[in-house]
């Protein structure tokens, strides 16, 4: 049976492929170290989140019919997500990204988002035929979206009438792809997500404050933005009104995941029913918790 999803997720559902080693990495290294796998890509990651939340994601996206693509199927079932609208293809290999990190940071990341590329429209099948939407009745719900898709038909979502009722999340995949999401920016339901630096490499600037991010992205047409800047202000924004919180301060443990915690826990705030202000704080308090290491992973 299918469980009942309450929010979509679109874009990349892949393996990541860490390798670590404590030593300070540079090029040509060849030391000894750990490599994991597990779930990733930006949608996957923010489907986790929203799982931290409560929520149950429906996932679109596109993964191979090979043995990677069953294990990675099968975790996301195991995770509590309905996976039964994923375009499933025996010609495409299940994507992946692979990492090194070094005692130094990270050294280098590759995202091989090639099967999720070339799906393209197909992945949003189920949005067409009637099983989540269709043009006539086209789905009403929250929908995350991330930047792994390519810009043609992030293009085409931000035109098409089966998007026209959608609460639109759109989450940055990395700095690359920060600029395919300017045709989403002005959607009349788009919520932009991102921290200070994207914010900048989508307005080719540089920011101090997440208010100026924020009245520079609604200046070049957004609907709605959310900018987050570490411990700094975080700013919500929408035509007309603007609305600055600081984080709690907390000891800090750990960073990665922050931003994904941060829109997880806001749309999770916004979907039961919390006033904007409300939102942004539930918003801060959440990534506090999680940047200071109080809940498990
Ligand atoms: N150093 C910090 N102190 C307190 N809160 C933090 C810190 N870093 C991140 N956060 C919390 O996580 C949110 C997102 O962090 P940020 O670094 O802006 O995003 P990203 O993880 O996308 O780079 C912040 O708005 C804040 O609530
Ligand atoms: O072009 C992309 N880069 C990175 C990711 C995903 O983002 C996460 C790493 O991002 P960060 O380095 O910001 O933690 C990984 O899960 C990776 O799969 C992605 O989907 N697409």
């Amino acid at each position: 049976m299918t469980a009942t999803h309450n929010i979509i997720c679109i874009g990349s559902v892949l393996w990541d492929v860490i390798g670590r080693a404590p030593n300070h990495l540079s090029v040509g290294s060849d030391v000894p170290g750990r490599i994991t796998r597990l779930p990733g890509g930006v949608a996957m990651n923010i489907a986790m989140t929203l799982r931290r939340f409560g929520l149950v994601p429906a996932l679109l996206s596109a993964i191979g019919e090979d043995e990677e693509g069953r294990e990675l199927v099968a975790t996301c079932t195991r995770m509590g997500m309905v996976t039964d609208y994923i375009y499933r293809s025996a010609d495409l290999p299940t994507d992946r990204y692979m990492a090194v990190e070094g005692g130094n940071g990270l050294i280098a990341a590759i995202a091989d988002a090639h099967s999720l590329e070339a799906a393209g429209a197909k992945i949003l099948t189920a949005l067409e035929d009637g099983r989540l939407g269709s043009a006539k009745a086209p789905y009403a719900g929250p929908i995350a979206i991330d930047g792994n898709l390519t810009e043609e038909l992030l293009q085409e979502i931000a035109k098409s009438p089966l998007f026209a009722n959608a609460d639109l999340r759109i989450a940055p995949a990395s700095p690359g792809k920060a600029e395919r999401l300017q045709p989403l920016l002005g959607h009349q339901n788009g919520t932009l997500y991102v921290n200070l630096e994207e914010a900048g490499l989508m307005c080719l600037s540089t920011f101090e404050t997440s208010r100026q991010a924020a009245e520079a992205l609604m200046a070049r047409g957004a609907h709605r933005v959310l900018v987050t800047n570490g411990g700094e202000d975080a700013t919500m924004a929408t035509p007309g009104t603007i609305c600055c919180q600081t984080p709690p301060p907390v000891m800090v443990t750990r960073v990665t995941g922050a931003g994904d915690t941060f829109m997880a826990a806001h749309i999770a705030a916004e979907l039961r029913g919390d006033s904007p202000d409300d939102a942004l704080s539930a918003a801060l308090k959440a990534a506090a918790v999680y940047v200071s290491g109080e809940t498990p992973l």
